[in-house]
């Protein structure tokens, strides 16, 4: 029991230390050197000290507050000892001509005097510790004696026996476990205490390995398990006897456009997929713009030559609808049924939606959430495609794939336009494969970003009429604000009315999250068409909207938004053979997040170096989503200090399943304990 009355064993747990190994891994946050005294002239303001003396006087002040001083005495000089709180134990302890080992942090008191506040008191001439002293995160009623008797007492029930063999970390380089935790918990004296405290010892990368490697045979479990899985092969079909075009080759000559370089190779490698008999898991990735759409379509075009539907979900109805348009166009240019589902649907257009869905009269479907409902059930889902994977919570992408028949799985295609680099990706999505389209159509002109401060409104919407006088068509992006939905209406309103006003020879549209979903893609269908000049929105039109016309954006108090979401916002603009600008309005003064934000926009509009520089803004758990990524893994190892022993673990990961798999199991087991995310990968 503590101080307080509490079990030390349940303060342990409120920590997260419940198992053997969550202790044996709760590594100190600093160390103390005990383990030298020191003379007391070698007392310095700022550095700890380690120093034994004789008491010469002690005595209880009142002003300015009551408190215990006394001086200590040794062959150099002096120092003064100060408790600010103290018992009459400690008065008796201090009396004059008893000697003390006294320990802490050295600082410069009234009138320059060298003092020791609250110091460790221990006897003198005791024998020294032989290592570092250990100072753990701790709570209250936990003190620093309990948790190092549980880390002890957790070392020798688990017995620190290393999982990986010998000529393995005589390759790699790496100590042994066992010699990395005694290290870190109970340093010897002459090890580098910096290195420690900055987790670059040795003995930490041993350490970091070591969760790399577990995390790498976690998600490579997920990956093979997903191969024991069965899926319908989709092979190409060829051409009917009539020698009509397969569906492919009408599309293909439908299209106004030649797919590019890019696009075409991210496709094979969706087909390759698809000829298997095991669901195919990737990840498409392309910058704002690159045309993911059309692959996605191609690819769904392979579930329905070969008699299954293929399903597009998308988390908004905004991006929802905008897929559907263009599915649905094409679709009915090749005499297939593309079916809408979303919430919003009339009870009768839904029932309709639902009996086709079932019956199979419906070929592609495309909708929200609502298609991971109970009452949707599908003929046949071949293929399942998720876009935006990552604002959609695991559940609801697995829900997906769970929607097939039997235990065939469907196989599943995700798409981000938010991309990451490559060897990112590859790494935190191991159980995902990756295609990137790293190519633009051909003719897009670079947008042309403006940085203009919010003093200057006035001068952007005369230079909108312009732009829309000159057959253009604009976004105006309103604030985003962040506490309140009900605010940012208000707020675009308000800018609405403005504009609508200061522009009367323009047809102002609005949108924003608030609106019903069919006046939602009423809207968008109006401006699609050219019937709205000048759309003014909330951050609903972040992604997927399509409307090539539309080459002008302003976006109000930039500063606010996120780099991700600015790239999204700007993507919207820069796809038609016009010559694009977008504005970022902002308001003085700019935090200096906000500036490395706006300067990255206006010096590049490359997705990937965003991505980039974004991960460098707020680390990779935001971006990709800690828990489907592998990150949630990860306590220790950072993706990007330690992305060179990533690799390696990654390597010996593969070797070990292969070769030793006994060997790989009892390391994710240690790994395991305590660790439920490493179950399922
Ligand atoms: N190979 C191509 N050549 C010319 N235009 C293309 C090509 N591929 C796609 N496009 C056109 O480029 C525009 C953008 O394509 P798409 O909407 O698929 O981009 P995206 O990758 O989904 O981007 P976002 O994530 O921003 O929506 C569309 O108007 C599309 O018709």
């Amino acid at each position: 029991m503590t101080q307080s009355g509490v079990s030390s064993q349940s303060v342990l747990e409120r920590l997260g230390l419940s198992t053997p190994m969550d202790l044996v891994l709760h590594f100190p946050l600093r160390y103390e050197d005990e383990t030298r005294l020191a003379s007391l002239a070698q007392a310095r303001p700022g550095r700890s000290l380690n120093a034994e003396g004789e008491v010469v006087s002690a005595h209880v002040v009142t002003r300015p507050r009551r408190q215990l001083v006394a001086q200590l005495r040794d062959d150099t000089g002096e120092i003064q000892l100060r408790w600010l709180h103290f018992y009459p134990s400690q008065l008796q302890q201090m009396q004059p001509g008893k000697r003390w080992r006294v320990r802490g942090e050295v600082r410069s008191g009234f009138n320059g005097i060298l003092e020791l506040v609250h110091p460790k008191v221990s006897q003198a001439s005791a024998p020294l510790p032989q290592r570092l002293t250990p100072v753990y995160s701790s709570s209250e009623g936990l003190a620093q004696k309990s948790i190092m008797r549980a880390i002890e007492s957790a070392c020798a029930q688990l017995q620190l026996t290393d999982t990986l063999p010998e000529p393995v970390l005589a390759e790699l380089g790496l100590m042994s476990f066992e010699d990395a935790i005694r290290t870190l918990h109970w340093p010897r004296p002459q090890e580098d205490i910096h290195a420690l405290e900055l987790r670059t010892h040795p003995a930490w990368v041993r350490v970091k390995f070591d969760e790399l490697l577990a995390q790498q045979l976690s998600l490579a479990n997920a990956r093979a398990s997903r191969q024991l899985r069965r899926a319908t092969p989709l092979p190409p079909v060829p051409a009917s006897k009539s020698e009509a075009p397969s569906l492919t080759e009408a599309l293909l000559a439908h299209l106004p456009f030649e797919l590019t370089g890019s696009q075409t190779r991210c496709l094979q490698e969706i087909y390759a997929d698809l000829l298997k008999p095991h669901p195919m898991h990737r990840l498409l990735q392309g910058d704002v713009g690159s045309g993911k759409t059309i692959v996605a379509m191609l690819a769904a075009l392979r579930a329905v030559e070969n008699g299954q539907q293929a399903a597009v979900m998308a988390p908004t109805e905004i991006l929802a609808g905008q897929h559907y348009l263009k599915f649905d166009a094409w679709s009915k240019a090749l005499g297939l049924r593309c079916v809408w589902l979303c919430a919003g649907l009339g009870a009768k257009v839904k029932r309709q939606a639902l009996a086709d869905i079932e019956s199979g009269q419906a070929h592609l479907i495309v909708g929200t959430q609502a298609l991971i409902q109970d009452g949707v059930v599908f003929h046949n889902l071949g293929l399942a495609i998720v876009d935006e994977q990552h604002r959609f919570g695991v559940s609801q992408r697995l829900a997906l794939s769970r929607k097939s028949d039997h235990d065939l799985l469907p196989h599943q295609l995700t798409m981000s336009a938010t991309p990451i680099p490559r060897t990112l990706a590859m790494t935190f999505f191991a159980d995902l494969d990756v295609s990137v389209i790293d190519e633009r159509p051909p003719g897009r002109k670079p947008v042309k970003t403006k940085l203009v401060s919010a003093g200057r409104r006035d001068e952007v919407i005369a230079s909108i009429g312009h732009a829309v006088r000159d057959g253009g068509q604009a976004y105006w992006v309103c604030p985003l604000v962040e506490e309140s939905e009900a605010l940012e209406l208000q707020t675009a309103t308000q800018t609405y009315e403005t504009l609508a006003s200061m522009l009367p020879d323009l047809r102002v549209g609005m949108v924003h999250g608030r609106l019903h979903p069919n006046e939602k893609s009423q809207v968008m269908q109006n401006f699609s068409a050219g019937e709205i000049d000048l759309l003014v929105a909330t951050t609903v039109i972040e992604v997927g909207v399509d409307v090539p016309n539309a080459a002008l954006m302003v976006i109000e108090h930039a500063e606010r938004f996120g780099l991700a979401q600015l790239h999204q916002l700007r993507g919207r603009v820069g796809r038609g053979s016009e010559q694009s600008v977008c504005i970022l309005l902002y308001e003085q003064p700019l935090s200096q997040q906000a500036q490395v934000r706006l300067r990255a926009m206006y010096e590049t509009e490359d997705g990937f170096e965003i991505a980039r520089r974004d991960l460098q803004l707020r680390g990779p758990g935001e971006i990709l989503g800690s828990r489907q990524s592998g990150l949630a893994l990860l306590r220790f190892a950072d993706y990007e200090a330690d992305a060179l022993w990533v690799e390696k673990a990654r390597d010996l990961a593969a070797h070990l399943r292969e070769t030793y798999p006994e060997i790989a199991q009892a390391h994710l087991d240690r790994w395991l304990q305590g660790r439920q995310e490493f179950l399922n990968g």
